[in-house]
C-alpha cells in the first residue's frame, strides 16, 4: 500500500495493492494498518454510499463539533473529482484546498480529517461514491461552504454542475466563522 501526502497537512491519498488473478481481483479497501504508522487511529462508525450522474456536484459539506467527521472516500464505479477545503482556523493553509481524482480503475482512497469542508463532482455517469465517517449523521450540526465561492478558486472542471437546492445557498468563506 502506497500513500501520498499533500501541501495541506492531514490529507492522505492511499493506493491499496490490487491482487489480480484469473478469478478477478482482491484488495483491502480499509485497514487500520494504513493509519497507525502515520500516528492516526480514526474511529469509523458509519459507512455511506451515493450514486451520481455525470456532472452532479455534492458539497462542500462538514459537520460541526462535537459531531465533526473524518472521512475515508473512494469510488467503486466511475470517477470523481474530490475536493477538501481546509477550515482549521489556526492552519497555515486555511481556505486552501486539495483536489484528488478518485478513480474506480485505480481504486485509490482519500482521507479527509476533521476540520475540512468536503465535496466532489461526478466525472462519469453512475459514479458510486463510498465513504467511512468517524461520527454519525447529525443533521443539526451540518454546515457548508458554497461550491463556487470565488475566494476558494476551485477548478471543478465542469461548467454547469447539478447542485442540490440546499447546496446552492451555502455561505461563502467571507464572513464565515469556522467552527474548527
Ligand atoms: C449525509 C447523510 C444524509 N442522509 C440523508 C439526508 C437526506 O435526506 C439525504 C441526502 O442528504 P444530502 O443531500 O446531505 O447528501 P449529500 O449531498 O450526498 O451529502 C454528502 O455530501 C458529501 C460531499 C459529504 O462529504 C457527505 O458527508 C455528505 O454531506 O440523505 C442520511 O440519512 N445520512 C447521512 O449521513
Amino acid at each position: 500500500m502506497d500513500h501520498r501526502l499533500f501541501h495541506i497537512e492531514g490529507l492522505i491519498e492511499f493506493q491499496p495493492r490490487i491482487f489480480r488473478d484469473d478469478r478477478g481481483y482482491f484488495m483491502e479497501t480499509f485497514s487500520m494498518k494504513w493509519f497507525e504508522p502515520l500516528g492516526l487511529r480514526p474511529d469509523f462508525v458509519q459507512d455511506n454510499q451515493s450514486v451520481s450522474k455525470k456532472g452532479v456536484l455534492r458539497g462542500l459539506h462538514f459537520q460541526k463539533p462535537p459531531h465533526a467527521q473524518a472521512k475515508l472516500v473512494r469510488v467503486t464505479t466511475g470517477k470523481a473529482l474530490d475536493i477538501a477545503v481546509d477550515l482549521r482556523k489556526e492552519s497555515p493553509t486555511y481556505g486552501q484546498h486539495v483536489a484528488c481524482v478518485l478513480d474506480a480503475e485505480r481504486q485509490n482512497v482519500f482521507y479527509v480529517p476533521e476540520g475540512f469542508a468536503h465535496g466532489f463532482v461526478a466525472l462519469e455517469d453512475d459514479t458510486t461514491f463510498l465513504y467511512k465517517c468517524t461520527d454519525f449523521y447529525a443533521p443539526d450540526t451540518e454546515g457548508g461552504i458554497l461550491w463556487n465561492d470565488p475566494s476558494l478558486g476551485i477548478d471543478w472542471g465542469i461548467a454547469e454542475p447539478l447542485v442540490s437546492p440546499k447546496d446552492e445557498v451555502l455561505p461563502t468563506l467571507e464572513g464565515f466563522s469556522s467552527p474548527f
